[in-house]
């Protein structure tokens, strides 16, 4: 494992969940002389203050990524593109800047046009997160085991990959390396798929006319409870992810869709061996992942687009 890297600034656009949760672990472990962060409105800015976790909280993104070395947004993917071009004429030679967003062909298509040569653009992804956003929100523990997937687009200066790949190791997390298509290919199905499927049958179940919500809210015991959890997440931040992944996650939304289409047919049909069939598969699955360790990580990042979703 490579030593942890010290930044000398670092500066973190947006200061929410992963913002907050980065600015914590990187103090906590010493990876910067100084931490910059940026809040929108007065309020935000006066409660990251109180914090006290950074050193400094500004106005704006000009002024916080000032003589930074490293810069890292942490807002939301269809925020990237305009910011990268707000910041791009303010960024220190030699800089390495990121992100922490869900999506990463968009992000490289938005961001990397504007910025300048001599910056060094390498494009992350913590797959680690909650429900919850703001500044209170975050905590130095997030990425403790979780995976952290860099897409560097090629000819990216390798030793700023390295540095990237160290600093998330710090903050606890295992990196792995891939292009940004694979990625939002991958997390169609791990991560964009699944919330999906939360906000649809957290909303279906609130339509229901003789479902009262009160009797939706007494009798969400597991399952929905869990749904309900992940539907609670950020509005703004999933709606850029769905916008941003549209093409990887209608094809995802199609296999699955034939799925749906395979096991309704099998409870029409009174196919009780086809829905024990299906359902003894999906719990060795299951069973799996404990096993090697994953429940708390992202599945098999090295597998091939080929051997994704579809089974024989
Ligand atoms: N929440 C998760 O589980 C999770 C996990 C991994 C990655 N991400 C990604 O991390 C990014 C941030 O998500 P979060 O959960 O920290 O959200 P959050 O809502 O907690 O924080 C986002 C921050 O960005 C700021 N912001 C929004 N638009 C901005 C703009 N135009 N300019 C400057 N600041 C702006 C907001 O004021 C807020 O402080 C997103 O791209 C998301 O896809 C989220
Ligand atoms: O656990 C949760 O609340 C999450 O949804 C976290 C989760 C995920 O889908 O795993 C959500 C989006 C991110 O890009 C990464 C992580």
């Amino acid at each position: 494992m490579s030593a942890a890297p010290h930044f000398n600034k670092i500066a973190l656009i947006g200061f929410g969940l992963i913002g907050g949760s980065i600015a914590r672990a990187a103090r906590e472990q010493g990876l910067a002389g100084e931490i910059v962060t940026t809040a929108r409105s007065a309020r935000t800015r006066a409660r990251v203050a109180e914090l006290g976790i950074v050193d400094r909280v500004v106005e704006t993104n000009v002024e916080a990524v000032k003589d930074a070395d490293l810069v890292i947004l942490c807002i939301p993917v269809g925020a990237c593109g305009p910011v990268a071009q707000e910041i791009a004429a303010h960024l220190k030679p030699g800089a390495i800047v990121s992100d922490v967003g869900s999506v990463k062909g968009a992000i490289v298509r938005d961001m990397a046009p504007h910025l300048p040569e001599g910056v060094h653009f390498v494009p992350a992804h913590p797959v680690a997160g909650t429900e919850h956003s703001g500044p209170d929100s975050g905590f130095a523990e997030l990425f403790i085991n979780r995976w952290c997937i860099l897409t560097p687009p090629a000819g990216v200066d390798p030793g700023a990959i390295e540095r990237l790949r160290a600093f998330w190791t710090a903050l606890g997390a295992r990196v792995e390396i891939m292009t940004p298509d694979h990625h939002d290919l991958v997390l169609a199905i791990t991560s964009h798929l699944p919330h999906l499927i939360a906000y649809t049958i957290v909303g279906t179940a609130d339509e229901l006319a003789q479902v009262t919500s009160s009797e939706v809210i007494k009798f969400s015991a597991g399952g929905f409870r869990d749904f309900t959890r992940i539907a609670a997440s950020d509005p703004t931040m999933w709606r850029d992810v769905f916008l941003a992944n549209k093409d990887a996650v209608l094809e995802m939304l199609g296999t699955f869709n034939e799925d749906l289409s395979k096991l309704t047919r099998a409870i029409r049909r009174n196919d009780g061996e086809a829905l024990f069939e299906h359902f003894t598969r999906t719990r060795a699955i299951r069973r799996g992942i404990v096993e090697i360790g994953q429940d708390s990580a992202a599945p098999d990042f090295g597998r091939p687009h080929a051997h994704l979703g579809k089974k024989a």
